[in-house]
Order: structure tokens, then sequence, then C-alpha cells
């Protein structure tokens, strides 16, 4: 059996990723030797849990490309959008979606809070900021009916309790595979506490 298109791209990613991180510092470089067992691992969970997901996804703060690049692998015939402020890193995301053909993958190089209104049915986000920012942001960008998978560390129980104070939201957390104090926070129905 030949080697599937996922499997060459992302072999391709993580070719690009050690080629680029010593210039442009995509990941922590202590984290370079685990790209495949945390950061791609961590991203293919996302996109199985939320593989029957419908409508387009935007990935918020997409840094080296995680979930976002993953995301688009996994699901070519997605229409994304990777929010990334860094010019640095949304030229080297532009170079990945080119290098793996990947024409319905899109970079935005812009703040989100200055991006306009993106009315997405998905978002995600790894490793970009507290869960109380995290919902301002998706609550700008997300529809009314649309889903956000926010990708949290070990204190993502605290995070949610916090996040109570300003905001109402629907939760199914999923704990992590790769880590289980950490989980992927499923969110729906979010609005003004
Ligand atoms: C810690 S990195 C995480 C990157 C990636 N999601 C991951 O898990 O490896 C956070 C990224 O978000 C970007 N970022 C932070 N605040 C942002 C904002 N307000 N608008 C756009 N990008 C932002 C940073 O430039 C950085 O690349």
């Amino acid at each position: 059996m030949g080697v599937s298109r996922e499997t060459e791209r992302l072999a391709a990613y993580v070719g690009l990723l050690r080629k680029w991180n010593p210039a442009i510092n995509l990941i922590a470089p202590s984290t370079v030797e685990q790209i495949e067992t945390r950061h791609i691992a961590d991203s293919l969970q996302l996109a199985e849990i939320a593989e029957n997901s419908p409508g387009n996804w935007v990935d918020l703060g997409s840094g080296g490309g995680f979930p976002g690049v993953v995301m688009a692998i996994m699901r070519p015939e997605l229409q994304l959008t990777m929010v990334e402020s860094d010019q640095r890193k949304a030229a080297f995301l532009r170079n990945v979606l080119r290098e793996l053909a990947l024409p319905h993958a899109r970079v935005l190089c812009k703040r989100i809070e200055a991006v306009d209104r993106l009315d997405a049915a998905n978002i995600s986000a790894r490793a970009l900021a507290p869960l109380p920012q995290l919902m301002a942001y998706v609550d700008r960008h997300l529809s009314a009916s649309g889903t956000a998978w926010l990708m949290k560390g070990r204190n993502w129980q605290d995070e949610v309790a916090q996040a109570r104070t300003d905001w109402k939201f629907e939760l199914k957390p999923h704990q992590s595979t790769t880590d289980p104090d950490a989980a992927i926070l499923e969110i729906t129905e979010v609005r003004h506490a």
C-alpha cells in the first residue's frame, strides 16, 4: 500500500518546520524533538474530534501552524483561514501552503482584534491566550451556531471558572491524549454573561 497523501504532507511539513525553526522560532527549540509526538499529535486529535463539524474553519494565532496546518492537511477541501500577526511566521505559513499544494487554506497577517468579523463555523486556538481573552476573540469571529475548539493546558478548569465571570457558553471538554491533564474545550452558544 502506498504512503497516503496526508502522511506525505505531514512529513514535508515537519521538514519545513525543522528547516526554518532556527531562523524564525516557530516552536520552542526544546520541543523540536517532540514535533510528531506533541505538536502534531495534539493537532491530529483535534482533527479527529472535529472531523464531522461542518463549515469553514479559522485558526487564531497559528504560529508555526498548530493546529491550522495539520487541519488543512487532514481536510484539504476545508476553507481554512489562519490568523497570525507575526510577519515572518505568516510568510512561513504561506510558504507551507504553497509547497504542500493546499489552495483552500489562506493566511491573514493581522492582529485578531483588527480582522473584520469572520463569521466562522469553527474556530481553533492553541497556546494563544488565557480563556477569558480567548472568549473575546471567539465572540468576535464565531458565527451564532459555530463551535470553538480551544486547546488548553492543565489549568483549564480554573480558566473556565474565570471565563464564566464574563461569558456564558456551553462546554464539552475532551481529555487530551498527549497529556491527561490537558483538554480540548468544545464551546458553543457563546454570549456575554
Ligand atoms: C505561543 S504561539 C502558539 C502558536 C501555535 N498555535 C502553537 O500552538 O504552536 C502564539 C502565536 O499567536 C500569535 N498571536 C498572539 N497574539 C495575537 C493576536 N492578537 N493576533 C494575531 N496573532 C497573535 C503570536 O504571534 C504567536 O505566533
